[in-house]
């Protein structure tokens, strides 16, 4: 059942709105100040508001502006002894659902709290279906840059064509949502679009996935299986993390792309497949060929166009604009208003080493804007950013800079720098989990087999 918040100084007005309500069902809590109602309201799940005008201290103007900063969806039925035309018309313009003269009218009181209800549930629904459907699309490329607009042009061109497309680049750069724009303008998008993430599937199972399996064809094949190619049917199969795939599997899916044939494992009937591959990996795909863990046959095969995505911090111009984005973004999924991100925040942001790149960007906005106050400051990046950033050797960082306690002519490349910074940020969050590797991916917001990747590319081990 609904809860009604009632915020009046008159404790006949309160007692007589609880008798009539609590007999209704309604679950009621009371107070006789507007600053109390506003504490509850931080605390509770209210439903409904019924708010008198006139108090002293804080007026119910007030309470209404104050709480419909932090609370826009809860409905204000304002109440006054002094109706006229015009407190109506303000207290509707500040948002309040309708307003009650004293006395209040029994019949008139009960049709407008439950009409307040009916009005909040749908409202809330609404944004429930929203949010839904707007986590289902495929969210926009966003950035001016011009690698950005490189990439999208790309993708216009190459959609429409059945070529293979590899991508490339670092983790949280945007390659998944390069792959879905691929497909979704694609003469293939009415059909799926499939993803496997090859780093998360243990070797041993990484056949049965893409291929599927027969019933009985080993211990746990306890039915048939279709696999994603089949699943695909049609559609596009994005491999991502191809760079992790097993040599065996490598074969199998080589044959796969030449043949556009596949066999269940298991099984001996050979399945004709009609797939658009479009696979993405972070890693140097011609090293791994060096070091004899790729195939270059198949890399041949996937990389017929090759995009590469660039780090965030190769395009740190397109902060602002994937700062306010996620920022809208997140604060309507929040339901509260949109929050400003200063100027000197956004510089402050531009500065920072983004190691995971988009990924954490839009983590820090969130984080952002759930500790910070009414708009993002500089202070605020400062201090809720990144809180692995702490002062190294005793050097306090100053404001507007990066001050990490580095010799900075130590590092030979770029690269080496990223790497670094990479492995000590790692190492912290790692170090801060007490070396549980599942809660540290979680905290990164990377696959756990990504995870014990990096461990072991920076030989990370537990003092
Ligand atoms: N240009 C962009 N504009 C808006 N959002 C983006 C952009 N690029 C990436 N994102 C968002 O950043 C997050 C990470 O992107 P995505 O998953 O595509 O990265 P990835 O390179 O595939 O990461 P990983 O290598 O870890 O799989 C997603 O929420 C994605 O929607």
């Amino acid at each position: 059942m609904s809860t009604i918040l009632i915020i009046d100084d008159e404790r006949a007005i309160r007692s007589s709105l609880r008798d009539i309500l609590e007999y209704e069902d309604y679950t009621i809590l009371d107070v006789d100040n507007g600053r109390d109602g506003l504490e509850i309201l931080k605390k509770e799940k209210v439903n409904l508001v019924l708010c008198d005008i006139k108090m002293n201290n804080m007026d119910g103007m007030e309470v209404l502006s104050e709480a419909h900063q932090s609370s826009p969806d809860i409905p204000f039925i304002m109440i006054s002894g002094h109706g006229t035309i015009e407190t109506a018309v303000e207290a509707a313009k500040k948002g309040a659902f309708d307003f009650l003269e004293k006395p209040l009218d029994l019949n008139r009181l009960l049709i407008t709290v439950r009409n307040a209800l009916d009005k909040s549930s749908l409202v809330t629904e609404t944004k429930v279906l929203k949010r839904k459907v707007s986590s289902s699309k495929t969210k926009d490329i966003l950035g001016e840059s011009g690698a950005i607009k490189r990439i999208k042009e790309t993708i216009d061109r190459v959609a429409p064509t059945e070529a293979r497309v590899l991508i490339t680049g670092a983790n949280g750069s945007g390659k998944e949502l390069v792959a879905r724009w691929l497909h979704e303008k694609s003469n293939r998008s009415q059909a799926p679009l499939i993803e496997v993430n090859c780093a998360a599937i243990p070797s041993e199972l990484i056949e049965s996935e893409l291929f599927g399996h027969e019933k009985g064809s080993f211990t746990s094949a306890i039915k048939q299986r279709i696999g994603k190619f089949e699943q695909a049917s049609g559609g596009t199969l994005f491999l991502d993390e191809i760079g992790d795939m097993s040599l065996s599997a490598q074969a199998k899916v080589l044959r796969a792309l030449q043949e556009h044939k596949i066999t269940r494992v298991g099984g001996d009937k050979e399945i004709d497949v009609n797939v658009r591959v479009v696979a993405a990996t972070n890693k140097d795909l011609l090293k791994e060929i060096e070091d004899g863990n790729f195939r270059m046959d198949l890399y041949h095969r996937l990389s017929v166009i090759l995009i590469h995505v660039p780090a965030l911090i190769d395009r740190v111009d397109d902060i602002p604009l994937l700062s306010t984005n996620f920022c809208e973004e997140i604060c309507m999924e929040y339901g509260i208003p949109v929050k400003e991100i200063t100027n000197a925040a956004m510089r402050e942001l531009s500065h920072l080493p983004w190691t995971g790149n988009i990924r954490e960007l839009r983590n820090m906005i969130e984080r952002l804007i759930i500790l910070s106050d009414k708009s993002i400051t500089d202070k605020d990046v400062v201090a809720f950013a990144n809180p692995s950033r702490e002062p190294v050797n005793g050097i306090a960082q100053e404001k507007g800079t990066v001050n990490y306690g580095l010799d900075m002519d130590s590092f030979d490349s770029f690269q080496d720098y990223k790497d670094h910074a990479e492995k000590e940020f790692i190492k912290y969050k790692l170090e801060k989990n007490n070396w549980n590797v599942s809660k540290t991916a979680d905290d990164l917001d990377i696959q756990r087999s990504h995870l014990y990747s990096k461990i072991e590319k920076f030989g990370l081990k537990r003092d």
